[in-house]
């Protein structure tokens, strides 16, 4: 080609993908990347132009687990504050979650009202999870038509009033129905008698603390219901993706199901590669999360499993509420809102606790992040990866960079959340979505280009 013109070339960065990490330059062309070379030719000319040398550049992340509350819930967070902060994270797609907003994306009725209201509203592309709880079973594949990412339940109490925990035989039988679909089930797997007894019972005698908290809901509750899943899912062959697992030893439950050829991913979350009982002792309700944090023996287990590739992907578990209500009243733990605000620090988190102190190579931090969850969840190629015909997602990061993060660098509605504070190396400086700049320097770019719906191709 010989004269070619296009509308942005960044120029000399060090391209990351899961395969491997080179110098190059990117022609992008509409929403799409074109070209990739070591160095195109001096017929290349573009529009725009981004010199990305001593920058490293990413695959926009996805994080297929957020709880935007949107609609019904903006007082928490809203998909324009939440969407906003992904763009300034360096997050091209988010999936949310179809919990904590109102009404829940139980039914085509509430997946209409989100889609409607995202399409609207966000900075990023997007996918929506459907519920699967009591009583909707029949509501599951007009969900499915409609585009629904895959489904999400609970197997323990989940906070909110309006999104039941299923039970057992709700389980197996949306497993069942969800596998004719060809979909997939996401799961928040904790065992609801031994979570709910220990709570009641360590309540009933006034033992309210962080660590009381922590050892209301133990690993062992994580296991069992981790393996009565994957257990029925073996016996349904219903897809399975296992979300926020707090500790290496849930991994192996999960591993060996794959071994034995069960269909199954797990995801764990910034949180719990971070922080200890002892920050959560520290630092209160901001981290407050369920399973909760454990200890630092646990958060190197879970290195050790993303060392050994047994975790397949990183999802932030956004979970954010107004800030009374992480505060909570006095020294009672258990009466605050148990979610994390943390989605615009995903890649931060992975750079300095993965990259920087343990060594995680940038390929294996892309994969979790990004490639990964768009092939388990059907949007690959054209997300997840950097390469000739994908959507130019990017993400262009000065690595060595080191900052502090202040609660006023935070997009989120509430600028709130356990990472401010903390000093990390790798300062995201321009997001793109589809080959636009939508963040760049600390400034979103808004010039009215929204985020696509992601239908998956599962
Ligand atoms: N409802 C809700 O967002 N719950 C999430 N929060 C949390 O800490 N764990 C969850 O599953
Ligand atoms: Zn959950
Ligand atoms: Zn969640």
């Amino acid at each position: 080609m010989s004269g070619t013109i296009v509308d942005l070339i960044i120029r000399n960065g060090t391209i990351v993908t899961e395969r491997g990490i080179f110098q190059g330059d990117i022609a992008i062309q509409g929403e799409r990347i074109i070209e990739i070379a070591e160095q195109l030719s001096v017929d290349w000319k573009a529009q725009q132009e981004i010199e990305a040398s001593g920058l490293h550049v990413f695959p926009g992340l996805m994080d297929t687990h957020v709880h935007f509350n949107e609609p019904g819930r903006t007082d928490w967070e809203g998909i324009s504050s939440g969407s906003r902060s992904l763009a300034a994270g360096g997050v091209t797609t988010f999936f949310d979650m179809p919990l904590n907003s109102s009404p829940p994306t139980t039914t085509l009725h509430g997946f209409r009202l989100k889609k409607q209201v995202a399409e609207e509203k966000s900075v990023v592309d997007f996918g929506l999870w459907g519920g699967l709880v009591p009583g909707n079973l029949d509501s599951l594949e007009s969900l499915k038509k409609s585009g629904v990412i895959g489904f999400k339940a609970f197997m323990s109490n989940s906070g909110i009033d309006d999104f039941v925990h299923v039970d057992d035989s709700t389980l197996f039988q949306g497993m069942e129905k969800i596998a004719e679909l060809g979909s997939i089930l996401a799961l928040h797997a904790e065992n609801d008698v031994i979570t709910s007894r220990l709570s009641a019972s360590s309540i009933e005698q006034g033992r309210l603390t962080v660590r009381d908290f922590c050892s209301s809901r133990p690993i062992l509750s994580e296991i069992e219901a981790v393996e009565r899943a994957l257990t029925y899912a073996e016996a349904t062959k219903c897809k399975l993706h296992i979300v926020h697992v707090s500790s290496g030893q849930v991994v192996k439950r999960v591993t060996n199901a794959k071994r034995r050829g069960v269909d199954v991913t797990v995801e764990t979350c910034p949180h719990y590669l971070t922080f200890t009982i002892d920050d959560f002792e520290r630092l209160g309700g901001l981290l407050k999360c369920a399973p909760p944090l454990r200890e630092l023996e646990q958060v190197e287990s879970l290195w050790e499993a993303i060392d050994s590739r047994e975790i397949d992907s990183i999802g932030s578990d956004h979970s954010p509420s107004p800030p009374a209500m992480k505060t909570g009243s006095g020294e009672d733990i258990f009466s605050v809102w148990g979610g994390i605000s943390g989605a615009q620090s995903t890649l931060n988190v992975m750079l300095e606790e993965g990259y920087w102190r343990r060594g995680v190579p940038l390929e294996t931090i892309v994969r979790i992040t990004s490639t990964n969850p768009a092939k388990r969840f059907g949007l690959y190629p054209n997300k997840g990866t950097i390469a000739v015909g994908s959507d130019a997602d990017l993400t262009l990061v000065d690595l060595q960079f080191p900052f502090l993060l202040e609660a006023s660098d935070l997009l989120y509605r509430h600028k709130q959340s356990p990472y401010v504070g903390k000093t990390f190396r790798g300062l995201v400086l321009y997001t793109l979505l589809r080959g636009r700049v939508i963040f760049q320097k600390g400034e979103i770019i808004d010039n009215g280009n929204r985020g696509k719906y992601c239908g998956s191709t599962l």
